[in-house]
Formats: structure tokens, sequence, C-alpha cells
């Protein structure tokens, strides 16, 4: 069995002290996998943002502890920590978060430049994450002059942009309707089984699930349910 790309052993976060202190995430233990979609199922306020946090290092957790690629979170200080977030973590969101004054292709740009990628090979690297997403077509087009699913094909050019091999979406479909939303999981699971990354989706939308290697269930902060999906369309 592969070692596994991010693991998770008794986390546990609480936000607050004292009388309003509030357990987010109580003793969550995990392994996430290259090549695999991971769906978070869970009801509001469960704690699946909180978990996607703790994840994607931008959380540590109070108790517990993260290994991300071999390295224990607790032994980085912050430059070590955000320079293996950089390297290893994109991420997806629910509204795009694109920058509104930037082409696709700049909106990409950004992120490399970000990752230190020289400013003569940004624009190729741009375009071919563009064209990775169809969406090579638009790349001179401005986030308004596109569609929702447009949109949050860049955002998942831009989170790719580096070759992360973990990729986290916080409700990339909850913007979209049906089919568009579909169409984006789709491309979400064939980056994962294709590039060999691992995608950690958070959900409330059942459409998702087909496209699921794994559904991780939270309640009150506790992983309640740890199942291979059924019926995956890979
Ligand atoms: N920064 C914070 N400070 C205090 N409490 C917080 C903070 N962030 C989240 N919480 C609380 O922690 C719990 C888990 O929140 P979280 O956002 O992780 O849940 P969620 O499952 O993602 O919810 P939703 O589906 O509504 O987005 C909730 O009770 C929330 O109110």
């Amino acid at each position: 069995m592969s070692t596994p790309l991010l693991r998770l052993e008794g986390v546990g976060v609480t936000y607050g002290s004292g009388a309003t202190a509030l357990a987010a995430l109580v003793g969550i233990s995990l392994e996430i996998s290259a090549g695999e979609v991971t769906l978070l199922l869970g009801p509001s306020g469960s704690g699946k943002t909180t978990l996607l946090q703790v994840m994607g290092c931008l959380l540590r957790p109070g108790q517990g502890r993260v290994v991300l690629d071999g390295r224990p979170l607790e032994t980085l200080g912050a430059e070590a920590l955000a320079a293996l977030r950089l390297a290893h973590v994109g991420f997806v969101f629910q509204h795009y978060n694109l920058f509104p004054t930037l082409r696709a292709w700049e909106n990409v740009a950004v992120a490399l430049d970000l990752k230190q990628v020289p400013r003569n090979r940004q624009n190729a690297q741009a375009m071919h994450l563009l064209d990775k997403l169809g969406m090579g077509d638009r790349a001179s087009h401005f986030p308004a002059e596109l569609s929702g699913g447009q949109k949050q094909r860049v955002a998942i050019a831009r989170a790719l942009a580096g070759s992360p091999n973990l990729i986290l979406a916080d409700e990339p479909t909850a913007a979209l309707d049906g089919k568009t939303g579909q169409g984006v999981v789709a491309t979400l699971h064939d980056l994962a089984h294709r590039e060999n990354c691992a995608v950690v989706i958070v959900s409330h939308d059942p459409r998702v699930e087909p496209f699921a290697d794994r559904v991780l269930h939270l309640e009150d902060g506790r992983l309640t349910d740890d199942r291979r999906a059924a019926g995956n369309q890979a």
C-alpha cells in the first residue's frame, strides 16, 4: 500500500476558551491518499470547513498531529509551514475568488508568481493549465465574461498552479446549476485519477457522491462514518 499523502492523528480544534469554548473537531484520525477523491459530508456547523483548514495547513490543531508528505506540521515554523502549503496544497472555493480585474490567464499567472515560477514561463504555464481545464479559448476573458462553471474551471486551473498534490475544494458546486456542478466534480475526479493528486471536496450536494471514491461523515466535530463510495464513476 502507498504511503498516505496526509495523515491526521487524534486532531482536535477548540475555538474560544472558558465558558465560550467550542469543540469544533474532536479526535479526528484519517489518512488521505493520492489518486483519490474524498467527499466530506456533514450538517452545517459539524466542522467541515475547520477540518479542511487543518488539512490545508491553514489552521494548526490544538490537539493531535498532522503529517503532510511525511512532514509533521508541529515541527515546522510559520515560514516552513507556508512553504509546505504552497508546494502541496491548492484551494478551490464556492465563490471562485477570482480577481475581477484580471483576465482568466492572469488569475492563473498570479498563483504561478506566488509559487515563484519565472515571469517568462508564467504565460505558457497558465495557458497549459487553462487548456487542461478546457478553458484555453477563454483565457483572455475577464471573470465577469465567464459563466459560473467556466469561472470555477479557471479557479481549478489556478489551484493546480505549481502542481500541488492535494486539492481542497470547499462547496465547489454550491453556486452552480446541477449539470454544471456535475461537470466540475467530474473534472476534479478526472484530475485526481489522471494526475495522481488527492482531492477532498466538502459538499452538501448529493450529485457529488457518484464522483467520490470515499465518503467521510462529520457530526458535531466527530468522524461518524468513513467508507468507500458505492458506484463511483472511476
Ligand atoms: N473562527 C471561529 N471562531 C469561533 N467559532 C468558530 C469559528 N469558525 C467556526 N466556528 C464554529 O465551529 C463549528 C464548526 O464550524 P465549521 O465552519 O467548521 O462547520 P461547517 O461544517 O463547515 O459548517 P457549514 O456547513 O455551515 O459551512 C461551528 O459551530 C462554528 O460556529
